[in-house]
């Protein structure tokens, strides 16, 4: 096979994953759907444990990246923790078997029923976001006769040189506590009764391609852990939250887990406390792909477009990013084109590509939007009451569906109960 991405490439000018032709695949569950190769995945999860396999880390999967079963299972099955944002990702971490003292939740408006669901499910930490949280989660497990553990979510005021809607460590960020008031956060945390303390949280931003930046956070976060300890508050572990980049452009060059490793290890270890990462696109992003097929072609005099079965409610990155994505043609065309490629949804914004040069389609080929693993499906919407897309899994030879196709009954589901 000739490699372009992954584990997908071409045999006889067809687009595989794995061994399996998408065509064929196509022909089985329709269009649009997400793939996802297991062998990417699995490749990705040991690169993580080999850089990791010297310090003492918990690897939590974010589930906000994908939290499809099937795929949370493997992240499971091989050892991984998770990370969670919300009662909705507690439940399905749950399902897919991750033991709750893998499980750390983070998130900035966590509600008393979260909180609580959280504290009865004895969850390994809480990423407090603010001193009222610390207060609420103190009365909540009061109530439950327990005591929670909590880190501290500090802001490090780091510039992770991202887009800035995900960039999440500056102190204009709604993130965390800003890391000169993190001192008092844990005074206070450590008088409440019902808390028990336990490490320290940071997370900076997401699609970062520099590790220096990783460094700098974790320089400024072991700077407070020793500030704490001459306090005489210890914790147990630092937890640098996720944030690697991918590659989204053919020349893209991101780093590895191994290039996170050296970067934020040699300086979490002066401190001897275990690490614990949170990586979600960098497990997942890589090993998936969304195909779609062409329903017209149309040639207006400023622009060519062609209009595929799938747009921003399957894939919003292009529309709230302006994010790239490249775009593979399923079938090697001889000639080429170049067109927006956009979707059937009633904005303007509903992109997959723009001015994009892809081999020549005619209607009923298929495309195939590379690097949508994470934060694909996960973001993905009913909106023009569309269904959401189907998922397959591919292992090898194998594949199976992972996820199926909504109907129009399954939407309106809810709705028509009401009636
Ligand atoms: C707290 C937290 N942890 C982990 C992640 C996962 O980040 P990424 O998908 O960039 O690895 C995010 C998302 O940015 C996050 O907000
Ligand atoms: N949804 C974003 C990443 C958000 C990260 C979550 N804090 C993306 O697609 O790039």
């Amino acid at each position: 096979m000739h490699q372009v991405y992954n584990y997908f490439g071409y045999i006889e000018k067809k687009l595989y994953c794995e061994e399996v032709s998408i065509l064929n695949l196509a022909s089985k569950v329709g269009t649009p759907f997400f793939v996802y190769s297991k062998k990417a995945i699995l490749d990705k999860i040991n690169q993580y444990k080999e850089a990791f396999k010297d310090y003492d880390t918990l690897i939590c999967y974010a589930l906000k990246a994908n939290s499809n079963l099937s795929l949370l299972k493997i992240f499971e099955e091989n050892g991984l923790g998770a990370d969670i944002v919300s009662g909705g990702e507690l439940y399905k971490a749950k399902k897919a078997g991750f033991s709750s003292n893998k499980i750390v939740y983070a998130g900035v408006g966590k509600t008393d029923f979260e909180i609580s669901y959280a504290i009865s499910e004895n969850i390994l930490s809480f990423n407090v976001e603010s001193f009222m949280e610390l207060d609420v989660i103190n009365e909540i497990a009061s109530k439950q006769e327990k005591k929670a553990n909590v880190s501290i979510r500090v802001n490090p005021n780091v510039d992770p040189k991202t887009h800035p809607y995900i960039s999440t460590g500056l102190k204009k960020s709604k993130f965390g506590i800003d890391i000169d008031q993190a001192l008092d956060a844990y005074k206070k945390a450590v008088k409440l009764e019902n808390l028990n303390v336990v490490g320290v949280h940071c997370h900076i931003g997401s699609q970062i391609m520099d590790v220096s930046v990783f460094r700098e956070a974790a320089e400024k976060v072991v700077d407070l852990v020793f500030k704490l300890k001459k306090e005489g508050i210890e914790l147990k572990f630092i937890d640098m939250g996720g944030g690697l980049g991918v590659k989204y452009h053919p020349d893209d060059n991101p780093p590895t887990p191994k290039d996170l490793a050296d970067a934020i290890i040699p300086v979490v270890k002066q401190t001897g406390l275990k690490l614990i990462i949170e990586p979600g696109r960098s497990l997942i992003a890589e090993a998936g792909a969304l195909i779609t097929k062409v329903i017209f072609l149309k040639d207006k005099q400023e622009k060519h477009f062609v209009i595929v079965d799938s747009g921003m409610n399957d894939l919003v990155r292009p529309a709230m990013y302006n994010a790239y994505h490249h775009v593979l043609n399923v079938q090697e065309k001889d000639e080429e084109m170049i067109a927006d490629i956009v979707g059937p949804i009633c904005e303007t914004g509903d992109f997959l590509a723009l001015d994009r040069k892809i081999g020549k389609v005619e209607r009923g080929d298929l495309l195939a939007i590379m690097t949508a693993g994470a934060y694909g499906s996960s973001m993905s919407s009913n909106y023009n009451v569309r269904p959401i897309a189907l998922e397959v899994l591919v292992d090898g030879p194998n594949f199976k569906v992972i996820k199926e196709r909504e109907d129009y009954k399954h939407i309106s589901k809810y709705e028509e109960e009401v009636l």
